[in-house]
């Protein structure tokens, strides 16, 4: 698990480290400078001819730094300047003194030399507003470095990313490296910051979680170490149905294809059995294309005991996948929602179906607590909170939370960087895996399914969605590494499943082991 910060926590934590704990801000900067240099040695690059165009705040010392540390190397540097000298930091004076002393010349016209490299170090976090004038043509000259070829680096985050959203202020430097200090930041992770943001490479620089004075940082990601710690555990002597039952209310006339990506993705996270509500014009396909599945279908609309009986029967409801929103669907969605024993997870029409019927809206929040997950899509998503989508492009964590807050319930707001919230809890979680080939029919069918199967298997709704989000996005990994991002399908990311979540034996043993991370 990582931390994801904000600028502000950032700053605090920066703070803390130099006046209470009391490491210099000069050593960190070196340390900073240091990291960058080392990770460029990492990479194997060896610049010849680098620029470096610093701004007057810290970023630009950092960035003065990491020249004067290459030029000791050979490499041949030349050093730009930025901004009014009048609001220049005092690190950043001094990194300027020191260089005057070392005997470096520094400009003020910037030289439309041939670089390999060119160091973006305008600004970092410190950005507060949207870039003009002098900054908009130098971020533009930088673009156009790269374009003609030098590897743009940028320093902690692309000169013009906002840090805490991953906004462009006005214009920003698209690197192809970014190396940033302590953690990652937003806007790293958060379009369109994140395609700006290139190979991200965090290093450190002595500024740890001792610094968490206030508590832990607003926002986290998980990465691949974590799945040992973070997957259900299986009891050895378990059977199908200690592994989970998962009661899937999916499908309709014109769309079974749903309920197979769904049913399949469900078994594929481990749960042990699932049963389909579906109507009967889907029987035989389902019965052909998925022999595991059992069925409850019906002609007309279903009958009531026989929906109760299959609720009864259930650890957890997935409801939604191609369900349509016509009447009888959302008779189904009544029942099922009434019934308040099993979590429950709802995506697509299941959705559409409560942004249109504010008394299926109704019962979702008297559910309440933490027996719902949610996983709409952008278009879902704004339906439900009747709002439109300049407001989602403006805030989206903002809108995410209120609805889980009037839903009071666990969201996973799908989109390239889906975000994870739950009522009531302050920490998000914002999702790193996965690429653009998972923007295909069928792949949010395959994270209900993900969702579900690991709900039955007894993890707490919250940890469950931020699981499921984080595999899903690792199983479209795993399918574009084999079938590209341009061909692969939904069914691609069901058969990636297994891959992603298996651990070597000795490794799985071991997990069982030990208690569950708790996030
Ligand atoms: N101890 C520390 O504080 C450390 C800071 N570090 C570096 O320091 C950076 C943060 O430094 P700062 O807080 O000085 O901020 P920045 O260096 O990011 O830049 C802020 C400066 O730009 C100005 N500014 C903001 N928006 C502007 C705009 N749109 N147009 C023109 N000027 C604008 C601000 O008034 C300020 O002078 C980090 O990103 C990181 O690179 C690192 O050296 C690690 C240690
Ligand atoms: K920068």
């Amino acid at each position: 698990m990582n931390y994801i910060l904000n600028a502000n926590e950032m700053k605090m934590y920066d703070r803390d480290t130099s006046e209470r704990i009391g490491i210099p801000s000069m050593v960190l900067m070196e340390r900073a400078s240091l990291g960058v240099v080392e990770s460029l040695k990492e990479q194997n690059l060896k610049p010849d001819r680098i620029l470096v165009v610093a701004g007057m705040g810290n970023n630009g010392g950092d960035g003065l730094a990491v020249g004067r540390l290459l030029a000791e190397k050979g490499t041949e540097v030349t050093f730009y300047i930025a901004g009014n000298p009048d609001k220049v930091t005092p690190e950043m004076r001094r990194q300027l003194l020191i260089l005057e002393n070392s005997g470096f010349s520094i400009q003020r016209k910037l030289e439309l030399a041939e670089y390999d490299m060119v160091v973006d170090a305008l600004f970092g976090i410190g950005l507060s507003r949207n870039v003009e004038g002098e900054y908009l043509e130098l971020i533009r000259e930088i673009n156009n470095f790269g374009k003609r070829g030098a590897l743009i680096l940028s320093l902690d985050i692309p000169s013009g990313v906002c840090a805490d959203t991953g906004r462009i202020l006005g214009m920003a430097v698209r690197a192809d490296i970014t190396v940033t200090f302590a953690y990652a930041k937003r806007g790293h992770f958060l379009y369109p910051g994140r395609e700006y943001t290139g190979k991200l490479v965090v290093k450190n620089i002595g500024v740890t979680e001792k610094s968490f004075i206030k508590g832990r940082p607003g926002a986290f990601c998980y990465e691949k170490k974590d799945l040992q710690g973070l997957l259900p555990k299986r009891s050895p002597w378990g059977n199908k149905g200690t592994f989970g039952k998962v009661l899937l209310v999916a499908g309709s006339h014109d769309m079974c294809g749903a309920c197979i990506l769904c049913g399949k993705s469900i078994l594929r996270t481990g749960a042990g059995m699932v049963k389909i509500i579906t109507p009967a014009c889907n029987r035989t396909i389902l019965q052909e294309a998925f022999p595991e599945a059992m069925l409850y279908t019906f002609e007309d609309r279903p009958e009531p005991e026989k929906i109760q009986k299959s609720l009864d029967w259930a650890d957890v409801v997935v409801a939604g996948p191609g369900l349509s929103t016509g009447d009888i669907s959302g008779e189904l969605m009544e029942y099922l929602l009434k019934d308040k024993r099993c979590p429950m997870v709802i995506d697509a029409d299941g959705l559409n179906l409560l942004a249109a019927r504010r008394e299926l809206f109704r019962l979702a929040k008297e559910r309440g607590g933490k027996k719902l997950i949610i996983t709409p899509h952008p278009g879902e998503l704004v339906r439900l909170l009747k709002t439109d989508r300049e407001e989602y492009g403006t805030d989206r964590e903002k809108l995410v939370s209120e609805l889980a807050g009037e839903l009071c319930c666990v969201v996973a707001a799908k989109d390239a960087a889906t975000l994870v919230v739950e009522a009531g809890r302050e920490e998000i979680y914002i999702n790193t895996s996965g690429n653009d080939g998972m923007a295909t029919a069928g792949s949010g069918d395959v994270l209900a399914g993900i969702t579900g199967g690991l709900l039955a298997q007894g993890m707490d709704s919250f940890r469950c969605a931020c699981l499921s989000v984080y595999l899903h996005g690792l199983a479209g990994e795993e399918a574009s590494a084999g079938k590209g991002r341009y061909g692969m399908t939904a069914s691609d990311i069901v058969e990636a499943i297994p891959t992603v979540m298996t651990l070597r034996d000795e490794d799985f043993l071991r997990c069982q082991k030990t208690p569950s991370k708790k996030i």
